[in-house]
């Protein structure tokens, strides 16, 4: 990896969906750090800070099922579907502010899930864009040569100070809201203990608005480069769930899924893997193999084969997915209602990818809202 960890990388289809669902490759969080210690090539690499990462993506059984089941009745379908009025309206609301030429990301792609997952977790509007200044920082730490390793501890801090006095507030305050929930669980129940409840909260706030975003912006970039694909989605605007799993498998948010570690030694697709080593399954790899898919590089918005891997496989597969698909189809189709005319207002070749190995993430994308715009 960019940051000097040594990983094996799985990247067939059939190899993959099945070390995706191999308990041999293991989540546990001590495991991890042990493997990652040993998988560190040079100086600059970092681990992952302990204090953010006891949580269900990295446990296994028993852990992980309990960890889960905590948080897993807000994110059923059933759940989810109840959220489409409100997320319907912040749609409408930021469509309604942009005008001219936007940078798609920043005004449409990121504000969206980000005010869906706050509210569900119960983030008030005063600590969003601290949070997300320090875990940008966070993320990008580890790839940026020479990076301090004391500047690091302060982002980490900072992530858990902020998380830890929300905390505070809702056991004060309680509220209608998921944190609220995870704070009842901790006091009342003893059901996890503190450091797995700042985790918590960490791994719900991130992967609930570093994702989404991704997959809204890579979805309108293949759109505004795939006139043929645009104008069937405009045609019919009844294929959006389709073309919504054609998005996550043509350019889905996440390059790879975040690492296992070798429990023992394993062979996969007849090669031997010793114990305690680092595997990252790469789905987007995977999603592209032409023993899966057929002309895996072309977006075919009504194709029928996959299922596609964007969100993983097996026990820790996406908690979040139907809040994503339920935030993807309505930003994508309330997108292109309002704005038919939509085009880039850079060469697409300008664009640039934010470096971070683990997301397939564009940094900003702007376009040009309507032929007379601007
Ligand atoms: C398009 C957007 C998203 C994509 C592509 C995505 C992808 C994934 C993938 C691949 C995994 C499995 C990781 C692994 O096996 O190592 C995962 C797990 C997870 N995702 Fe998502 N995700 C998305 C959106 C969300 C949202 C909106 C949430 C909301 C909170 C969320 C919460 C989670 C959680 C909590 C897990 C861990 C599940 C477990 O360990 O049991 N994700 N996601």
């Amino acid at each position: 990896m960019p940051n000097g960890i040594r990983m094996w990388l799985i990247t067939r289809y059939d190899d993959a969906r099945e070390a995706l669902a191999d308990p041999r490759l293991r989540k546990d969080a001590a495991a991890l750090r042990e493997g990652l210690q040993r998988a560190v090539t040079t100086p600059d690499a970092r681990v992952q800070p302990a204090e953010l990462a006891s949580h269900m993506l990295n446990s296994d059984p028993p852990d992980h099922t309990r960890l889960r089941r905590l948080v897993s009745k807000a994110f059923t379908p059933r759940a989810v579907e109840r959220l489409r009025p409100r997320v319907e309206e912040i749609a409408a609301g930021l469509l309604d502010r942009m005008d001219g030429e936007v940078d798609l990301i920043d005004a449409f792609a990121y504000p969206l899930p980000m005010t869906v997952i706050c509210e569900l977790l119960g983030v008030p509007e005063r600590d969003r864009d601290d949070l997300r200044a320090h875990l940008r920082e966070l993320l990008a730490r580890p790839f940026r040569a020479g990076d301090d390793p004391t500047e690091r501890d302060r982002s980490v801090a900072g992530v858990v100070e902020r998380f830890s006095a929300l905390i505070e507030e809702k056991r004060a305050a309680p509220g209608d809201d998921i944190l609220t929930g995870l704070v009842q669980a901790r006091d009342q129940d003893d059901r996890l203990d503190d450091v797995e409840l700042i985790s918590t909260c960490f791994l719900l706030f991130l992967a609930g608005h570093e994702t989404t975003v991704n997959l809204i912006g890579n979805a309108v970039l293949a759109l505004l480069t795939h006139p043929d694909q645009r104008a069937e989605l405009l045609g019919n605007p009844e294929v959006i769930d389709r073309a919504v799993e054609e998005f996550l498998r043509y350019d889905g948010p996440l390059n790879f899924a975040p690492q296992r570690v070798t429990g023992e030694e394993v062979t996969i697709a007849g090669v031997t893997i010793p114990a305690g080593e680092l595997v990252a399954v790469a789905v987007s790899a995977a999603d592209r193999d032409p023993a899966e898919f057929r002309e895996p590089d072309r977006l075919d918005l009504t194709r029928d084969d996959g299922p596609h891997l964007a969100f993983g496989h097996g026990i820790h597969y996406c908690l979040g997915a139907p809040l994503a698909r339920l935030e993807a189809r309505i930003a994508l189709a309330r997108l292109f209602e309002r704005f038919p005319e939509m085009s880039l207002a850079v060469q697409a070749e300008d664009l640039r990818w934010r470096p971070l190995p683990l997301l397939r993430a564009l940094d900003r994308l702007p376009v040009r809202l309507g032929p007379d715009a601007g």
